[in-house]
C-alpha cells in the first residue's frame, strides 16, 4: 500500500489514496501505521475517497485507531495531496472536502506549483451542551451554553473549562504558567476520558501572552500530546473570544507551530497554517 507522510505544524498523519480500496479495517490499520517504532509512524491515518457531495470526502483515525470528525491540520495536507497529484484541479482555487463535521472548504496557498499553506473554513463553532457532547447537570445544561468556566476536578487537580465543538469536542483551560511546566501527560488523559465527555475529549491548555496572542499545547483524543491541532487551536481561539482574552484574529502558538485563527464571534471560524509534504513510501502489511 502507498503512503505519503505530511505534517501541519508538527502534526503528523499517513495519507493513503482509498479511493478504488475497498472498506476495511482503517482504525486497526491506523494504530499499526501510526506506532513510532514498528510503523511509520504518525499522529494518525488520513484516507482520501471519492464523494458525491464534494470534490472528495476525508476520513481521518487517530493513532489508538479511533476516528475523529475532523482535522484542522490534515485538511490543509489533504487539500496539498489531491492537487499536487492532479486529482484535482492543480491550478484550483479551493476544494471542498466531505467531513463526518460537515463540508469543508480550503483555499490553497502556492508556491510556485506547490501548495506551502492553505485557510480553512472550519464551520461555526457549536456552544450547546448536546453539540459537544457533554452530560452535564440539567440545571446547567437546560441553560444551552456555551459552557464557560466550568469547574472540572481530573484526579486531584481542579480546572476551569470552556467547551467548544468543532465537529469534534474539545475542553479548554487558561492556565497563568507557562504551558510548558503543566503536568499536561498527568492531566491530559484524565480530562479526555473524564465522565462527563460521553466521546471523549481534545484538551487544551493555553497562556495568554502579553502580546495578545496565546501559548498553547493540546492533549488529543485518540493521540495523546501533539505538536499542534487544528481545530484545538480554533477551539482555543473561540474560547478565549468568549472569556473575552481576545479578538477577531489570534495567533496560536503550539509546540509545532504558529497557527492564525479568524472569528468574528457569530459565523465560521477560519483556520490558516502550513501544510508540509515529508516522504513517500510502501507500506506491507
Ligand atoms: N484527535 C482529534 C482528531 C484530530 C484533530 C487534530 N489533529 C486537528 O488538527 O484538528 C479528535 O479525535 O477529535
Amino acid at each position: 500500500m502507498e503512503f505519503t507522510k505530511m505534517h501541519g505544524a508538527g502534526n503528523d498523519y499517513v495519507y493513503v489514496d482509498a479511493r478504488d480500496m475497498p472498506e476495511r479495517d482503517w482504525g486497526t490499520l491506523s494504530q499499526s501505521i501510526s506506532d513510532r517504532h514498528s510503523g511509520v509512524g504518525s499522529d494518525g491515518l488520513i484516507l482520501v475517497m471519492n464523494s458525491e457531495v464534494a470534490d472528495l470526502q476525508m476520513r481521518m483515525f487517530n493513532s489508538d485507531g479511533s476516528e475523529g470528525e475532523m482535522c484542522g491540520n490534515g485538511i490543509r495536507c489533504f487539500a496539498k495531496y489531491a492537487i499536487e497529484r492532479g486529482i484535482v484541479a492543480p491550478s484550483v482555487a479551493s476544494v471542498t472536502v466531505d467531513t463526518l463535521a460537515g463540508i469543508r472548504t480550503v483555499v490553497p496557498h502556492f508556491l510556485g506549483s506547490a501548495v506551502d499553506s492553505a485557510r480553512v473554513s472550519m464551520g461555526a463553532p457549536r456552544l450547546a451542551p448536546s453539540d459537544i457532547p457533554v452530560d452535564l447537570d440539567p440545571a446547567i445544561a437546560s441553560q444551552g451554553g456555551p459552557i464557560v468556566h466550568y469547574a472540572l476536578q481530573p484526579g486531584d487537580f481542579r480546572l476551569y473549562v470552556t467547551l467548544v465543538s468543532m465537529g469534534n469536542p474539545h475542553a479548554v483551560t487558561f492556565i497563568d504558567q507557562p504551558v510548558g511546566e503543566f503536568p499536561l501527560h498527568n492531566i491530559g488523559p484524565l480530562v479526555e476520558r473524564h465522565p462527563i465527555f460521553p466521546r471523549r475529549a481534545n484538551f487544551e491548555i493555553v497562556n495568554l501572552r502579553e502580546d495578545g496572542n496565546l501559548d498553547a499545547r493540546v492533549w488529543e483524543r485518540g493521540s495523546g500530546e501533539t505538536m499542534a491541532c487544528g481545530t484545538g487551536a480554533c477551539a482555543i481561539a473561540v474560547a478565549s473570544r468568549l472569556l473575552g482574552h481576545t479578538g477577531d484574529r489570534v495567533a496560536v502558538n503550539l509546540p509545532g507551530g504558529t497557527l492564525t485563527i479568524d472569528w468574528d464571534g457569530v459565523g465560521e471560524v477560519y483556520l490558516e497554517g502550513p501544510a508540509k509534504e515529508v516522504f513517500s513510501g510502501v507500506w506491507t502489511e
